[in-house]
C-alpha cells in the first residue's frame, strides 16, 4: 500500500453537531481548516481531529453516523469528554497558549488542572495516531492545541518522520518564558523533525526560546539534539487561489435569479447610494482580531473626515468562536455595545454606518462580500497569518479594491502593496480609509496585480508541498552529510583492522569525547570505564595518545601515571610514555600581556564567562553564559582577536563554547602527525570539536577518523555521544 500522510489538528475540516438525534455536518471555519482542506482533498491522507462533539452527546447511533460522515471525508473523528474539552480546549489551549502567544498576557491563565487536561488530550490524540500509523507514513501535526503530540509520537516510534506547523505567532522569549510548563512544551514540539512557522520572526523567537530555555545548540535553522537534528523554517501559508478566483469569475456571470439574497441587498444599497463605498471586515469574533479597535478607528474616521458620512458603510462579519471562554463573551458584549453606540450616533434615516453580522456565512456569501466591497479593513492586534486578507485580493479579478491591513498580521510580511497600518493608531487608520476611498483605479490595479502574482505563485498547494519536501529532506539529513554514522558493521570492520595490525596508534580527545562537558571544567574527571579502556588498549599493544586542549597539569593529574602519551594545550606540550613533559614548539609568550586585558573586558561584559590561562595560550569560556549573548560576544571576540593577532604568529580557535588564542602552528593536527614516528598500520583519531578537525584533516588518509556529535566535520564517521565512544572503544578491547 502507498504511504500516507496523517494530518492531525484539533479541528477537522468538518464540523459535526447533533440535531434531533441526528448528526449535522457543516464545514469548519478558521484558516487552518479552510486552508488544509484543499491539501487534504487531493493527497493520500488521513485527517485526525476532534469531532466537535462531547462523549456525553454521543450514543451508538450518533457514533456510527459520526464515523461514516468522517470516513466520507477521509477523516477520523475523536470525541472528547466535557471535562477534557473544558480543560484542554476552552482551558489550556484558549485561555493559556492562545492569549500568551498573541501577547495578551493579562488574559493568560496558569492553571495546573487545565495543563493536566491538555497533556491528557494530547496523549489521546497521539494514541489515535499510533493506532492508525503504518510503516512509511508521515505525520503532520498542526497548531498550538497539540504541541505535545510530536514528542509523544517520537518517543513511541522514533523512526517516524514528523512535521509540525504552528499557525499562530510564536512569541518572544520574554513572553514565552513566563509559562510554568515552557520546557515540556518545547520538548513536545522538538519531537518533530521539521517545525514550520508562518514568518521568520516567529521562527527566530522559537529558536531563541530553545537555546535559552533548553540550552540546545541552534545554528541557523537547525537544532542539535542529543541524537538527532531538528529543522526549523518559515512557510507563509497561502490560499487555494484558483478556487477563489474561479468563484469570483462565476459570481460575475450570475443572472439576477441566480444571485443570493445577500447579493441582491448589497446591489440595492449601491444603487440607492451612488458613489458610496463599502468597507468589509471578516473575522472570527476574537480579541486578537482588533475588532473593537476597528470600530473605534472607523468612528474616528467619520469624525475626522465628516464628508464621508453617508458615503461609506462598514460591513462587519464576525463569526462566533470559542464562546465558552469568558474573554470572548466579554468581547461580544463590547462589540454589540460599540456597534449600537456608533450606529446610534451617526445613523440617518437613509444610512446606517455599520452593518454587523454575528454568524458564519456559506462560501458563496463570502464571495458576495469579497467581490462587492471596495475596501477590506483588517486590523488584528496580532494574527498568525490572516487568510481573509489573501482571499479578498484573490477575488478581485478586475484588480480593483484596496486592502488595509494591520502590520501585526503575518500576512503583512507578504503584502507590502496593501496599505499597512498599526491597529492601535486610529489616526493612521482614518487616513488610510480616506486614501483607500480616493485611490485612483490605476493605482489599485497596480498594487493588486503585484499581490495577486505572489498569492498565485505561493498558493496553498505550493505551501504544503514545500513543507512536505522539506520534511522529506530531513530523512536524509544524516546521509547527506559527508560523515557516515558508524554502524555495527563498520565498527566490526575497524576492530578487525586493529586486531590484524602490528603497529597501532589511537588519538583520543578528552572533553566531549572520553567525558561529558560540565559547567565547571575543573570538575570533569575520567571515570573507571575510561581507565579500564586505556589499560586494555595498552595490553593489546596499542599506543594510546590523549590529545587535548587542557593544560599539562590537568592531564598529569588524571593520566600522569598511566604510562601513555599525553599531548596538552593542542600540542604545545608533550609527555611521552614514561618521560617528562617537554615543549614541542619554540613559542613566544610576550603577546599574552596585550591580549589578556582584551579577553578580560569580554569577561566583564558577559556574565557567566571566564578566562583560562594556560602556559602558552589564553581561552575564553562561555558555556555558562546566556547562549545568545555568549554566541554574539564569541563572534565579536574572535574578530577582535583575529585583528589584533594578524601580525603575530597567533591563531584563534573557535572550540565548543570556547575561544582560544595561541601560537600558530600549534594544533592537534601537527601534534598528532609528529607522533607517527614509525610505520603505523592502524591509525585512529576521535574528537568532538573544531580543534579536532585539524587531526582529521592532517593525519594520513588511511586514518579512521570519528567525530563525536552531529556538527559538520571532515571526519569520515560520526557517533552521537560519549556513551557511543565508550562502546566503540570497548569493542576495540575485546
Ligand atoms: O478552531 P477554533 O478554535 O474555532 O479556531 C479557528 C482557528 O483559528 C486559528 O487560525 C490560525 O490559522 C490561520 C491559518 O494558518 C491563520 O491565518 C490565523 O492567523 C491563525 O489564527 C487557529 O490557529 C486554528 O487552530 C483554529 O482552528
Ligand atoms: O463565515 C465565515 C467566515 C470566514 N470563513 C473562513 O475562515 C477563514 C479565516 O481564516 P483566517 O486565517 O483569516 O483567521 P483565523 O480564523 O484562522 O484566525 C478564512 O479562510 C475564511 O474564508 C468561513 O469559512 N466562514
Ligand atoms: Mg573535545
Amino acid at each position: 500500500m502507498k504511504n500516507k500522510t496523517i494530518i492531525v489538528s484539533n479541528r477537522l475540516p468538518l464540523q459535526i453537531s447533533v440535531e434531533n438525534n441526528d448528526v449535522k455536518v457543516s464545514p469548519s471555519v478558521g484558516g487552518l481548516a479552510t486552508g488544509m482542506k484543499s491539501v487534504h482533498q487531493e493527497g493520500d491522507s488521513l485527517w485526525i481531529g476532534w469531532s466537535g462533539l462531547t462523549e456525553e452527546e454521543v450514543n451508538p447511533k450518533i457514533q456510527s453516523q459520526i464515523d461514516q460522515a468522517a470516513k466520507n471525508e477521509k477523516c477520523l473523528a475523536i470525541n472528547l469528554t466535557e471535562k477534557e474539552l473544558n480543560d484542554y480546549y476552552y482551558g489550556f489551549s484558549n485561555r493559556t497558549i492562545w492569549p500568551l502567544f498573541h501577547y495578551f498576557m493579562e488574559y493568560t491563565k496558569f492553571d495546573e488542572q487545565e495543563w493536566m487536561g491538555y497533556k491528557k488530550v494530547n496523549e489521546k490524540f497521539a494514541e489515535k495516531i499510533l493506532e492508525n500509523l503504518e510503516d512509511g507514513d508521515t505525520v503532520w501535526v498542526h497548531d498550538y492545541q497539540l504541541l505535545l503530540v510530536p514528542g509523544i509520537i517520537k518517543k513511541n516510534k522514533p523512526k517516524v518522520t514528523i512535521g509540525f506547523f504552528l499557525h499562530i505567532p510564536f512569541p518572544s522569549y520574554e513572553v514565552f518564558r513566563t509559562l510554568p510548563w515552557r520546557e515540556s512544551l518545547l520538548q513536545g514540539m522538538l519531537g518533530a523533525d521539521l517545525l514550520g512557522f508562518h514568518t521568520y520572526d516567529y521562527e527566530r523567537h522559537f529558536l531563541s526560546s530553545v537555546s535559552r530555555i533548553l540550552r540546545y545548540e541552534t545554528q541557523f535553522n537547525e537544532i542539535t539534539l542529543k541524537n538527532r537534528l531538528v529543522k526549523v523554517d518559515s512557510f507563509p501559508m497561502g490560499i487555494d487561489y484558483e478556487k477563489f478566483e474561479q468563484a469570483a469569475l462565476e459570481h460575475y456571470e450570475k443572472t439576477q435569479e441566480q444571485k443570493s439574497e445577500l447579493q441582491v441587498r448589497l446591489d440595492q444599497h449601491l444603487e440607492t447610494t451612488p458613489g458610496s463605498k463599502m468597507i468589509l471586515s471578516i473575522d472570527r469574533l476574537d480579541y486578537t482580531k482588533g475588532i473593537a479597535n476597528r470600530i473605534r478607528a472607523f468612528e474616528h474616521f467619520l469624525e475626522k473626515y465628516p464628508e464621508f458620512k453617508e458615503k461609506v458603510r462598514l460591513i462587519m462579519l464576525a463569526v462566533p468562536s470559542r464562546s465558552n471562554v469568558p474573554q470572548y463573551q466579554k468581547l461580544k458584549r463590547e462589540i454589540d455595545e460599540l456597534v449600537g453606540r456608533i450606529n446610534g450616533k451617526f445613523s440617518t434615516v437613509s444610512w446606517t454606518p455599520i452593518w454587523y453580522f454575528f454568524r458564519s456565512m456559506p462560501f458563496d456569501n463570502l464571495i458576495d462580500l469579497y467581490t462587492s466591497c471596495d475596501i477590506a479593513l483588517l486590523t488584528p492586534r496580532r494574527d498568525g497569518m490572516n487568510l481573509v486578507a489573501k482571499e479578498y485580493v484573490a477575488t478581485r479579478t478586475d484588480l480593483s479594491g484596496v486592502l488595509i491591513l494591520s502590520e501585526m498580521a503575518g500576512a503583512a510580511h507578504e503584502m507590502n502593496e496593501a496599505l499597512i497600518i498599526n491597529p492601535n493608531n486610529y489616526d493612521q487608520i482614518a487616513d488610510a480609509l480616506k486614501q483607500a476611498y480616493e485611490m485612483p483605479l490605476i493605482e489599485q490595479k497596480s498594487r493588486n496585480r503585484t499581490i495577486q502574482k505572489r498569492l498565485k505563485r505561493y498558493g496553498i498547494k505550493k505551501w504544503s508541498s514545500e513543507f512536505i519536501k522539506a520534511l522529506e529532506a530531513t530523512k536524509v539529513n544524516h546521509i547527506s552529510k559527508k560523515a557516515k554514522q558508524l554502524d555495527e558493521r563498520t565498527k566490526t570492520y575497524i576492530t578487525e583492522q586493529l586486531n590484524n595490525a602490528t603497529n597501532k596508534i589511537l588519538f583520543l580527545d578528552f572533553d566531549g569525547t572520553l567525558v561529558n562537558f560540565q559547567d565547571d571544567p575543573e570538575k570533569v574527571a575520567p571515570d573507571q570505564d575510561v581507565y579500564e579502556i586505556i589499560e586494555k588498549l595498552k595490553n593489546k599493544n596499542c599506543d594510546v595518545v590523549i590529545i587535548s586542549g587542557r593544560d599539562k597539569e590537568f592531564l598529569n593529574t588524571h593520566f600522569g601515571d598511566k604510562n601513555i602519551t599525553l599531548i596538552a594545550e593542542h600540542g604545545l606540550w608533550l609527555k611521552k610514555k614514561n618521560e617528562d613533559w617537554e615543549t614541542t614548539e619554540n613559542v613566544k609568550k610576550n603577546w599574552m600581556s596585550s591580549i589578556r586585558p582584551v579577553i578580560e573586558s569580554f569577561v566583564d561584559r558577559t556574565p557567566g564567562t571566564f578566562m583560562e590561562e594556560k602556559n602558552y595560550s589564553l581561552a575564553w569560556h562561555y558555556r555558562k553564559s546566556d547562549p545568545e549573548l555568549g554566541g554574539q560576544r564569541a563572534n565579536e571576540l574572535s574578530n577582535v582577536l583575529k585583528d589584533l593577532s594578524s601580525n603575530h604568529d597567533l591563531s584563534v580557535l573557535n572550540g565548543n563554547k570556547v575561544i582560544e588564542i595561541k601560537n600558530s602552528g600549534v594544533n592537534k593536527g601537527r601534534a598528532a602527525t609528529k607522533q607517527l614516528t614509525k610505520k603505523y598500520d592502524f591509525i585512529f583519531a576521535i574528537g568532538d570539536d573544531w580543534t579536532d578537525e585539524y587531526m582529521f584533516r592532517e593525519l594520513p588518509d588511511e586514518t579512521f577518523t570519528v567525530k563525536v556529535g552531529l556538527q559538520k566535520t571532515d571526519a569520515e564517521y560520526y557517533v552521537e555521544d560519549t556513551a557511543e565512544v565508550k562502546k566503540l572503544l570497548k569493542k576495540f578491547t575485546e
